[in-house]
């Protein structure tokens, strides 16, 4: 099945290319970071059709009648996705673990579209986590290329559609080429403002906490803080959702009908609202997602007070 994303076309408009700034690394902590690359040149032939933000913006399906009983003024700003099932997908259907994934994607690329559509800011999803490096080879390797693939294939539809790619985690560990792509990917994406897409890959709670306090041990070695200059306002300041305006998902919606929270974003779920459901992911679409926004819509959030 070919990878796709099904907006309907937008009318071009060539604009500034958004990588006048150069890459930026502060010196006295860039070893905790991957050497990042220039742009690759099909995204380079990608941003040369880039429409200008603002016309994006105002585009009327943006302001498209949602769906009965789903109150604009109470959409979640971010949601954050764990994206389970895949396998058992495939396995209820007697096919390969692979087409599990396959589908996997095809479910993303739904759910993305619906958020750009009804206004939703974020959306972050746990694509691979630090344990899953420990699945069979093959499973690894094929999920690898499978985050290569379908970035590529997309790529001319994040421009279009002013979608900013951001991915956190881990990215050492990745191979060499999927490292760059995606480092290119989001720092092409960096000013696009519809919507923004986190993709968490060889991520896992405990690992964002760990990097933050490793940071911010080195600001107090070089002397740049003092240790009780630590809070929680720093630590966010370090946390990999750093790069999002909207780094506390509001909701965390879970497929697959497993209860737990497995090691993603611990420090930023701390209020968020949890919706579990009994699809697995490739089955979960705009009825389960409508599901969950109303369900989240009833909810009072008290944040302790
Ligand atoms: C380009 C891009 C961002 C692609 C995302 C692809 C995708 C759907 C990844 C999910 C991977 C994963 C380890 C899911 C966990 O469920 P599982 O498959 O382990 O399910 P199981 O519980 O049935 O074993």
């Amino acid at each position: 099945m070919p990878f796709s994303l099904h907006f309907s076309p937008t009318p071009l408009i060539t604009g500034p290319s958004p990588l006048s700034k150069p890459f930026f690394l502060l010196p006295y902590y860039h070893t905790l970071h991957a050497p990042k690359s220039p742009l690759c040149s099909s995204m380079e032939h990608a941003l040369t059709h880039q429409g200008k933000q603002e016309a994006f913006d105002r585009r009327p399906e943006d302001s498209q009648t949602l769906p009965l009983g789903l109150r604009r003024d109470a959409m979640p700003s971010h949601v954050a996705v764990i994206m389970d099932g895949n396998r058992r997908w495939a396995r209820l259907r007697d096919l390969p673990v692979r087409s599990g994934y396959e589908a996997g994607v095809e479910s993303l690329r739904k759910i993305v579209e619906i958020c750009c559509k009804w206004g939703i800011k974020v959306l972050s999803v746990f694509a691979f986590s630090s344990d899953n490096w420990f699945r069979p080879k093959v499973e690894v390797e094929f999920l690898m290329s499978l985050f290569e693939r379908g970035m590529q294939e997309d790529t001319g539809i994040f421009f279009r559609e002013n979608i900013r790619i951001s991915v956190i985690g881990d990215l050492t560990k990745l191979p060499k080429a999927l490292q760059e792509l995606m480092v290119n990917l989001e720092e092409a994406t960096k000013n696009n403002t519809r919507f923004q897409l986190i993709v968490a890959v060889s991520y896992s709670g405990h690992y964002d906490v760990v990097q933050a306090c490793q940071r911010l041990a080195l600001k107090a070695k070089c002397g740049l803080i003092e240790p009780s200059d630590i809070n929680v306002s720093l630590m966010e300041q370090e946390l990999e959702t750093n790069c999002t305006e909207f780094p506390h998902p509001d909701l965390l919606i879970r497929t697959s009908g497993e209860f737990r929270i497995s090691n993603f974003m611990l420090w930023q779920l701390a209020y968020t609202e949890l919706f579990f459901a009994q699809s697995l992911w490739p089955d979960f679409g705009e009825a389960e997602f409508l599901k969950a926004l109303l369900a989240f819509q009833q909810r009072q959030r008290r944040y302790g007070v």
